[in-house]
């Protein structure tokens, strides 16, 4: 997946400072195999991450682990990363749908596996570097949602409660719609934490950093009528019933992506260069995936119907 092009572009979190017993959650002097992280994540078993894509160009990924409030054990965290890259091959892909089973978004990691990892008789350093994994696997495929890899207008349909990771996931989405009743809240401080998964630094540029340091420093439950204040929030939808929901969060989306595939993943493209890049690569950018639209069919088409705009 490009995940491994973020990787380079960007800076990942290796390297970080982060602390736990004197011992840097990403050493590079205990690197383990891949292979066998990613088997022991698997040991983190359960829920599952599914993908529909409809022929609007729309995706609906659904978390769906209702026994624990939709919370992510570490194969939903392979899983998701999975149907990311299979969205972003899908040539016809133009929007897609975050939403949860069950009537609720997401209670963040899965806690049983997180006191699993940090209770196994295992050595201190494997420890770390199995959550450390799964901590790399959240934060990389949320980086990736949120970035012009993923040529796709994006909505949380948050429903019931985005707790923790959850509501650090609504954030890497374009935008976010809630139900009658729902929350969103960074339990974070709550757990003697901070965000992980980049939710932080997201927040920040939807609700500037006034309000994000209020959410984060008071771990404050921000429902739908807060929500649209802070322009974290386009709107609350009329019911919380999940099909009538996922109803309204598709005409919502379809709005945004009436029209040619290439097109909407363009404006896309060019939308989030101007969030993630300087300036001047932005503008780089935006003349570049110009080039890929220009003298294209949806082009040609709208020049021979001389289209006028009245
Ligand atoms: C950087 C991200 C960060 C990290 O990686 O460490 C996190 O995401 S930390 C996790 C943050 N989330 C939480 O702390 C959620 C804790 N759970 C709750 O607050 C409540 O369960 C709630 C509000 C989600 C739902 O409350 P409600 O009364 O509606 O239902 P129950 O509490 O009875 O929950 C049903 C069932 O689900 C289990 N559950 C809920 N969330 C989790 C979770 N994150 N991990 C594991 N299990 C979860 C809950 O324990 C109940 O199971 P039961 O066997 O009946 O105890």
């Amino acid at each position: 997946m490009a995940v491994f092009l973020w990787k380079n572009l960007f800076q990942t979190t290796k390297g970080r400072t982060l602390q736990q017993r004197g011992s840097s959650l990403y050493n590079g002097a205990l690197d383990y195999d891949e292979e066998l992280i990613k088997k022991k994540l698997q040991q983190f078993a359960g829920g599952s991450v599914n993908l529909s894509k409809e022929h609007s160009g729309i995706g609906i990924l659904t978390l769906n682990n209702s026994r624990l409030m939709n919370a992510f054990t570490g194969t939903m965290m392979l899983e998701l990363q999975e149907r990311v890259t299979e969205l972003e091959n899908w040539k016809d892909g133009k929007g897609l749908i975050i939403c949860g089973a069950g009537n609720t978004f997401c209670s963040g990691s899965d806690l049983n596996a997180v006191k699993a990892i940090s209770n196994s008789q295992a050595r201190w350093d494997e420890y770390v570097h199995v959550y450390a994994k799964y901590l790399d696997q959240a934060y990389e495929v949320l980086c990736f949602l949120y970035s012009s890899l993923l040529p796709l207008i994006s909505i949380a349909l948050v429903q019931g409660k985005a707790l923790g990771g959850g509501a650090e996931l609504t954030t890497a989405c374009d935008f976010r719609l809630m139900t009658p009743g729902s929350e969103i809240r960074f339990v974070h401080k709550h757990m003697g934490l901070v965000p992980g998964w980049g939710g932080a630094a997201r927040l920040v540029r939807i609700v500037g950093s006034r309000a994000a340091l209020q959410l984060l420093s008071g771990a404050d439950r921000v429902d739908p009528e807060r929500a649209l204040r802070l322009g974290l929030s386009e709107g609350t939808l009329s019911s919380s019933d999940e099909a009538v929901s996922l109803e309204e969060a598709r005409a919502w989306l379809s709005q945004y992506t009436e029209g040619p595939a290439s097109v909407i993943q363009a404006v896309k493209k060019v939308v989030t260069a101007g969030r993630e890049l300087p300036l001047e690569a932005a503008l780089r950018t935006e003349k570049d995936v110009f080039g890929t639209v220009w003298g294209g069919p949806a082009n040609l088409e709208a020049l021979a119907k001389r289209q006028k705009h009245k």
